[in-house]
């Protein structure tokens, strides 16, 4: 498989050594300084880049008819008008707060919990999410995809908010220190006692595998999808 990477940080230099270790060609690369190579010459493209960069980029494989994975958090207010278009250009797209299939399976787990938590009105949820202090966005975009999955199973709860805390709202206490990979933990808390999930990444491996996964799984399709799709989790 032919690969573009739009974004070539942290993520896209890991996807760049386990995509060559898979026998994928990398064909294209842009940073926010620089680009090498064409993005027409590849069969997907993979995108992990900034908030401010992650609609023009995805746009940009619209327009190019290739089909695009994205990864990138914090610009989710497009995420509608983005879906419209790859609807109207016939083209293919995934986005993913979290590509890992243990966070993805942790997903899952989430919303098996807040099923069986909704009648038991004494436990109060809150999630905490950990990351390295490079993050540029907060809360987690994963973190947003634990609080909508937890408010799908609420009658009270309506929304989150990060670091406040209301009997309409779940809180999000995001913690900015060192270099930690990601860590999320959802704690159900009553006077009693606490119950208490959580998935911790210890390597950005697993994010960069389920991308490369995804991108797999687009090739030749058209569409909107997500990693429920790619993993058969649906
Ligand atoms: N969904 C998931 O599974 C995961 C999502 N993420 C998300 O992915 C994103 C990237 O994370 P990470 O790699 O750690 O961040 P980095 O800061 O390490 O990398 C960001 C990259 O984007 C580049 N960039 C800036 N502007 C543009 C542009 N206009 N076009 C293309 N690239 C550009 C930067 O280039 P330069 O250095 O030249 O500015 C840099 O190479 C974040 O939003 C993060 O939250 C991270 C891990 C997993
Ligand atoms: O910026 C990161 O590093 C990560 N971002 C994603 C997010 O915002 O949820 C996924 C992962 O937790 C790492």
């Amino acid at each position: 498989m032919k690969l573009a990477l739009l974004g070539y940080g942290k993520m896209g230099k890991t996807i760049e050594r386990l995509a060559s270790e898979k026998g994928h060609e990398i064909v294209f690369t842009k940073s926010g300084s620089s680009e090498e190579g064409l993005l027409t010459d590849a069969d997907v493209a993979i995108e992990f880049s900034t908030p401010e960069a992650a609609v023009s980029n995805i746009k940009l494989c619209f327009q190019q008819g290739i089909p695009v994975v994205s990864g990138t958090t914090g610009w989710l207010d497009r995420y509608d008008d983005i879906i419209k278009l790859c609807k109207a250009r016939n083209a293919a797209f995934i986005y993913a707060s979290n590509f890992s299939v243990g966070v993805n399976l942790f997903f899952d787990l989430n919303e098996y919990l807040a099923k069986l938590m909704a009648p038991w009105k004494e436990y109060i949820p809150e999630i905490e999410e950990i990351h390295h202090t490079q993050k540029k966005d907060a809360p987690s975009g994963t973190a947003i995809t634990i609080a909508e999955g937890i408010l799908k199973h609420s009658e009270e709860l309506k929304n989150w908010k990060l670091n406040e805390q209301d009997d309409r709202s779940i809180v999000i206490k995001a913690i900015r220190e060192g270099d930690v990979k990601g860590t999320h933990r959802v704690d159900y808390v009553s006077t009693i006692d606490t119950i208490s999930i959580k998935h911790e990444a210890h390597t950005r491996d697993g994010f960069a595998l389920g991308a490369i996964l995804a991108a797999e799984w687009l090739v030749n399709k058209k569409g909107v999808y997500s990693m429920k799709d790619v993993l058969g989790l649906k």
